[in-house]
């Protein structure tokens, strides 16, 4: 049997467009694959071994003969291409209406409600990028303590404020208020929060950072583990995209480094059920902000560690790296793509150079986990236990 289940999202990291990538206006994206190929090829070595270059084609990365791990990828089935979606999906959530998104901006009603329960006016009101639109309207906001406003392709309402302008609980507060506004009609999967520091023509984002989300909209393999008594660790925003729901014990992460120390802690405690961890910085800091080069450094330097959290590992330990959705920073615009999200399973009760093929949905990896600790399923997904175990 298996014990622990580490789940490892690399936030965006998506390996080609869906066959419905039309529909949202992404044909031709592909995170891995024109990284790759934009930056002179990927050096991605632990990743290669495992079997990553066994799924699809990507510039430096080798397909090979004898991999270690079992491979694949995955569509999905849920209308949206975001996070919430993406990881609701992947612990066995179909969300077949798409999530409210404001590509006008939110309703007067709503902004004027916002303003009159923080005692604030606000600034923005519109779809934008978040570090884009500190620059445009930060100047603005340190004069009038106004806090920023804004949206993006995804469902969210993100407040941008200076630390020293709006203290971070004041933030948080506003945080919220806006959540309990933006139910109902107006239920938008997350309320974010984005403190930023520095000065007119150099802010920095903090890592300060919360999002408020939605709960889950049914079970998840998340909640049955829960319930079952199994340990449910959140690493990194996880417990935000769950609104702690199903979570036993979480951890925020302040980048992508401290997610990896924080999994090989776990790791090496006593405990058994489900490590979740999501690495975001892979989105937030290079896919939005469309820097392949950035993006491909944030790859390596992941690789570089995935000896370190093997070896970590107890012998009734399985380990799924995999991501939920794409955000390919060769594309247009800054937001993410619709895209498949490779899987790459090890474990010593795994079945080295197992093909796992094109999974029909991100479910199956909460199906597959299920039936590994040997729990109750959601209903939705179709399991590959029996193919990937010894
Ligand atoms: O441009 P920034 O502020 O990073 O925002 C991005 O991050 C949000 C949540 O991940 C996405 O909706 C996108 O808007
Ligand atoms: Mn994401
Ligand atoms: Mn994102």
């Amino acid at each position: 049997m298996v014990n622990r289940v580490v789940l490892f999202i690399m936030d965006s990291v998506g390996i080609g467009e869906l066959p419905d990538a039309k529909a949202f206006g992404d044909v031709g994206a592909n995170t891995l694959g024109n990284i790759a190929e934009a930056t002179g090829g990927l050096n991605l070595p632990n990743l290669q071994k495992l079997g990553l270059g066994n799924i699809d084609d990507i510039k430096g990365v080798d397909k090979i003969t004898e991999p270690i791990g079992a491979y694949g990828k995955a569509m999905e089935v849920s209308n949206g291409k975001d996070t919430t979606i993406g990881h609701w999906e992947l612990v066995g959530l179909h969300v077949k209406k798409p999530l409210r998104t404001y590509p006008e901006g939110f309703p007067k009603e709503i902004i004027d409600e916002f303003e009159r329960r923080i005692g604030r006016k606000t600034l923005g009101n519109k779809p934008a990028s978040g570090t884009v639109i500190i620059e445009e309207l930060g100047k603005e906001h340190m004069e009038t303590g106004y806090p920023i406003v804004y949206t993006s392709a995804d469902s969210v309402f993100q407040i941008a404020a200076h630390e020293d302008v709006i203290p971070l609980d004041e933030l948080y507060k506003m945080c919220q208020i806006a959540r309990e506004l933006m139910m109902g009609d107006n239920a938008v999967a997350r309320i974010i929060a984005r403190p930023f520091i520095g000065q007119p023509g150099g802010f920095s984002r903090t890592s300060n950072r919360r999002d408020y989300s939605l709960d889950p909209f049914g079970k998840t393999v998340l909640d049955i583990a829960k319930e079952d008594g199994l340990d449910v660790i959140g690493i990194g925003k996880i417990e935000d995209i769950f609104n702690g729901r199903g979570i036993t014990e979480a951890i925020h992460t302040k980048d992508n480094m401290d997610g990896i120390d924080q999994t090989i802690n776990y790791l090496n405690r006593d405990n058994r059920g489900i490590i979740f961890t999501n690495l975001v910085d892979f989105d937030a800091k290079y896919g939005h902000r469309r820097d392949p080069h950035g993006y491909r450094a944030a790859l390596e330097e992941m690789d570089a560690r995935i000896p370190e959290i093997l070896e970590s590992m107890k012998a009734d330990d399985i380990i799924i790296f995999t991501a939920d959705h794409g955000n390919d920073p060769t594309y247009k615009g800054t937001d993410h793509t619709r895209e498949y999200i490779p899987i790459v399973i090890y474990g010593k009760a795994v079945r080295a150079n197992i093909n796992i093929g094109i999974r029909e949905s991100f479910a199956d990896i909460a199906k597959t986990i299920s039936d590994l600790l040997e729990i109750e399923s959601t209903g939705n997904g179709n399991s590959f236990k029996e193919m990937i175990l010894k």
